[in-house]
Formats: C-alpha cells, sequence, structure tokens
C-alpha cells in the first residue's frame, strides 16, 4: 500500500443493518480524476465520509500517500493533503470571502513538509514583533488566499471584503472550493460540487475542474457527481457504486454506457426513486 495514491481496499460500513459501503475498493492516483458515480443511496458519500475520517470504516483499510488512515481523525488526514467539500455547502457565516480562504491557507500550513507542527511558542513571538519569518509567511499566505479565489474569474475576487453569508448558493459552492485548494490539498474530494446549480454554472465548474488539472497537475480529484455529461468530460476514470458496492470502473463512456450501470439508473428510476439529472446525462 505505498505510492502516492488514496487506496480505498475492500472497505465497508454498516448502519443498522444497512451495508451502505460494502466491501468497496479504489484508488485515487495524484494526478488523476476520478467520479465517483451511482444511484441516490449508493453509498457514495459515505465513502467520501470514511476517506475523510468524518466517519469510521466497520472494515477494510484506507491508506494515504503510505499512511494508513482508516483510524485517524479528519484534522490528521486533512494535515496529509486531503480537503474535501461537504453536499452542502458550508461557509464560515461571519467571515468575509476574504478571511475565508485565508482560514483554508493556515489549515494548509499547520503542518510543515517534514510533518513537525509548528511551535506556537516561535509563531507567537513572531506574530507580536513582526519578525522576518513571520511577514514573509503572512505575505506568502496572502498571495495563496489572493490565487485561489482568482481561480474563479471575477466571481469571488471582486466580492473578497463581502461576508461569505451574502454569496449567492453558486458562489458559496466557488468559495468552498477555493477555501479547499488554498491549503494546496494533495487530494481534492468534491461531494456532488453541482449541486444546486444551473446549467451556465454547472459548464463553469466543468471549466474550473479542467482548469484545475492543467494548473494542478499532481493533485488527485475525486468527485461525486449526478451530472454524467460534467462526468464524461472531466473524470479519467469512473466507479460506479450501487448498494455500496463497486458495479463498474472504467473510462468515462465505457462506464456510463455499461448495460448495468444503464440498468441501475434506469432501474431507481422505474421504481419512483429521485436520482436527480444523472438520466440526462
Ligand atoms: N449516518 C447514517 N446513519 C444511518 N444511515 C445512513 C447514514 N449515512 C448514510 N446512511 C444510509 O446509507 C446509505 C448510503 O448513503 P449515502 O449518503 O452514502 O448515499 P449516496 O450515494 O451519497 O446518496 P445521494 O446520491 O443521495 O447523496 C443510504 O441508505 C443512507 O440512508
Amino acid at each position: 500500500m505505498t505510492g502516492e495514491a488514496i487506496v480505498v481496499d475492500n472497505v465497508s460500513r454498516v448502519f443498522g443493518g444497512l451495508k451502505a459501503v460494502d466491501g468497496a475498493s479504489l484508488k485515487l492516483a495524484r494526478g488523476e480524476t476520478v467520479a465517483i458515480v451511482g444511484p441516490n443511496g449508493a453509498g457514495k458519500s459515505t465513502l467520501i465520509q470514511l476517506i475523510s475520517g468524518v466517519d469510521r470504516a466497520d472494515s477494510g483499510t484506507i491508506h494515504v500517500d503510505g499512511v494508513r488512515t482508516d483510524h485517524l481523525p479528519p484534522d490528521r488526514i486533512a494535515r496529509l493533503g486531503v480537503g474535501r467539500s461537504f453536499q452542502t455547502s458550508r461557509v464560515f457565516p461571519a467571515l468575509t470571502v476574504w478571511d475565508s480562504v485565508l482560514v483554508g491557507v493556515q489549515a494548509g500550513l499547520i503542518e510543515t513538509r517534514s510533518g513537525r507542527l509548528i511551535d506556537p511558542v516561535t509563531e507567537s513571538a513572531g506574530a507580536l514583533l513582526g519578525l522576518p519569518f513571520w511577514r514573509r509567511r503572512v505575505a506568502a499566505q496572502e498571495a495563496a488566499a489572493e490565487a485561489a479565489l482568482k481561480l474563479f474569474g471575477d466571481r469571488l475576487w471582486p466580492r473578497r471584503d463581502q461576508p461569505a453569508l451574502g454569496l449567492s448558493y453558486a458562489n458559496r459552492r466557488r468559495l468552498e472550493i477555493a477555501r479547499l485548494l488554498a491549503a494546496e490539498p494533495r487530494y481534492l474530494l468534491l461531494d456532488e460540487p453541482s449541486a444546486g446549480m444551473n446549467p451556465t454554472e454547472t459548464e463553469e465548474l466543468t471549466h474550473l475542474i479542467l482548469d484545475l488539472r492543467r494548473t494542478h497537475p499532481d493533485m488527485g480529484i475525486l468527485v461525486i457527481e449526478h451530472k454524467l455529461s460534467m462526468v464524461r468530460r472531466i473524470a479519467d476514470r469512473v466507479v460506479v457504486l450501487n448498494q455500496g458496492r463497486v458495479l463498474i470502473e472504467d473510462k468515462p463512456d465505457h462506464a456510463l454506457d455499461h448495460p448495468e450501470v444503464v440498468e441501475a439508473y434506469l432501474g431507481r428510476a422505474r421504481s419512483g426513486a429521485n436520482f436527480q439529472d444523472a438520466h440526462h446525462g
């Protein structure tokens, strides 16, 4: 289980009698974009909860860059370079757009590359006395925050002094991604980033992810997405989950056009379950 990747091996999570994730395995290497698709209730979000440490697997193992993480708390996994967004956008409403992203940058700097925590005494002294190392760090943090906000064109940067609470829904979702990117994650886990976005906003998000693939070639992106037309454009590989199991894992067109996958979605449609706009993809 070594190498630069997130490796999920034979992981299960049971809620009561329900196997939400049932022996699922997948790999996300740095530099690749993998989409997880599947009907509602397939276990997609649970899988991201397990990878990010918000929830614990009942069995199986998860490694991040060779470090076993399935027993680690979420903050420790975040410090290994795993940034994740939630299905419903989570921004700090009392902070401005700018401060929200600075928080993200600082989250990324809590642990040094060597894995050592920054000494709080040295840190406080640097801040109080305005020491050069501290001023250099602040300048670097501000540059990272500016770069993250400017990834979204004129959507966030001109609004940097506004409270995050006042942003439109789509902008709040963008801000959440900007905050994650500001921490310079090695892996970005996005849980339905286009949920609630209209077609124009979804198109912008698609371009953003395609841009990220160019600007962050070493970052691995794992995205849960119901909009299959977007999945076809952004993903190198697609993992189809159904009832907690990996039904198929393949290149987007092969995976999404596979008869069993079409059936998994259409079966839900016939039974009247809401599978959002996956069938429009
Ligand atoms: N904390 C929990 N307690 C009990 N059951 C849960 C919990 N979290 C998820 N589940 C159940 O586990 C199953 C998988 O849920 P999950 O949210 O992972 O599916 P999903 O594929 O992300 O669905 P959606 O596309 O609707 O978001 C569902 O039946 C869900 O009701």
